[in-house]
């Protein structure tokens, strides 16, 4: 019922009558995904799914003593950027394994519930979008904030951003904004609020209590909900939607600058901390999904992210540039190239979307 797992601890599992459970366990990292995490995730599912004794999963990440909560902050930054420095193929396994697991979940046959209390960035975004039940409390911080870090929202980002309303995923991609619950249920990307004061209650039910149904693991969420707290950014939608459905980044950048508002200036000044380059990128990837299927997309985010690492090798890569300057050197001046979105060559964007491999080959063509 629980397979052998390789990640040292850093994935904890409990079985309890018919439910399983999960604990991300790597919280000086904010439970940030290692491969072997990854793999972990992987054998469990891949095991319950077909284990009639396991009839709902849940997934939780482990707090730190005294400090904010945490579900996941996204796959493990500092692994990218050692990685890419050193040519190490682990690399790309990371990212063809990482989507498929986001794959795997999406399409879990039984009820996956994301307890997604905290940062819930990046990959956390990526094993909780596709939960049958996503759950958010006062202290979830969603967002998909890879721009920062010059990368695009993978982990099936393109799918889940493009179905959110208007142009609201332009606006989570590109801007890579931190909503709360209220905005997470508004826009598509939450299921359900619960004070995150219930949760020890749940997760002691779901250790000890008996859980003998699906049904029963549900209800014992729903019995807790509340009212989500409002929709901190409900009122810029239409903001949102006029400059965030502007055809280009130039253009919508030009946009913002021409609107006086105190939130376009804001969001503007966000925009030009970001990668021009990435942004294009990110812009067309999230317009190419919204007529996608999950799997394609997952194949197209799988080209870009081995682009990412392959067309401007080693420290030349923008992705290892952004890394450097958030979570290795900490500077948080990243010098980006080119500097400006004017300066954005749309050749050098429309390159990323040239599958590296033919379609028999590709590391994801079994997914459907
Ligand atoms: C294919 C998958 C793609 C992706 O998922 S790309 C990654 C997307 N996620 C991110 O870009 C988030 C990166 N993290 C952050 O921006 C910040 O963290 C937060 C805003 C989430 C939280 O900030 P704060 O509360 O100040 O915490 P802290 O001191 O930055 O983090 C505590 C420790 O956690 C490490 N950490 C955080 N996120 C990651 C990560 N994604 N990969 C590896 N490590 C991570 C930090 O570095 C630090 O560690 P130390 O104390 O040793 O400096």
């Amino acid at each position: 019922m629980i397979p052998s797992l390789q990640s040292e601890g850093l994935v904890v599992v409990e079985v309890n009558g018919c439910l399983g459970l999960i604990t991300l366990n790597r919280p000086q990292a904010l439970n940030a995904l290692s491969l072997a995490m990854i793999r972990d995730l992987t054998t469990l599912l891949t095991a319950w799914a077909a284990d009639a004794r396991i009839q709902a999963v849940v997934v939780l990440g482990a707090g730190r003593e005294g400090k904010p909560a945490a579900f996941c902050a996204g796959g493990d930054i500092r692994f990218f950027h050692q990685a890419a420095l050193a040519g190490d193929p682990a690399l790309g396994a990371f990212f063809t394994e990482e989507y498929a697991l986001n794959h795997l979940i999406h399409q879990f046959p039984k009820p996956y519930i994301a307890l997604m209390d905290g940062v819930v960035m990046g990959g956390g975004m990526g094993i909780s979008q596709g939960a049958k039940l996503r759950v958010v409390t006062e202290h979830s911080k969603l967002a998909m904030p890879e721009t920062n870090i010059g990368l695009f929202p993978d982990v099936g980002g393109g799918y889940f951003l493009s179905r959110c309303p208007g142009s609201s995923g332009e606006w989570l991609a590109l801007t890579g904004q931190v909503i709360g619950a209220g905005d997470a249920i508004e826009l598509g990307l939450g299921d359900v609020f619960v004070k995150s004061s219930e949760l020890p209650a749940i997760i002691e039910a779901f250790r000890t209590g008996h859980q003998d149904s699906a049904e029963h693991v549900v209800a014992t969420v729903m019995e807790r909900a509340d009212l989500a707290p409002d929709a901190e950014h409900w009122e810029s939608r239409k903001k949102i939607n006029h400059h965030f459905s502007a055809p280009s980044v130039a253009a919508l950048m030009a946009s913002l600058a021409a609107d006086a508002d105190p939130w376009a200036q804001s969001t503007l000044e966000v925009l030009k901390k970001r990668s021009p380059l990435m942004m294009a990128v990110t812009l067309e990837q999230v317009r190419r999904a919204r007529g996608m299927s999950l799997a394609d997309d997952l194949r197209m985010e799988r080209d870009l992210v081995h682009h990412c690492f392959h067309l401007r090798p080693g420290a030349a890569s923008e992705t290892v540039e952004g890394i450097r300057a958030l979570a290795v050197d900490k500077d948080h001046a990243p010098k980006w190239n080119p500097a400006s979105v004017e300066q954005v060559d749309a050749a050098e964007v429309a390159k990323f979307f040239v599958s590296p491999w033919a379609a028999g080959e590709h590391p994801l063509r079994s997914l459907s």
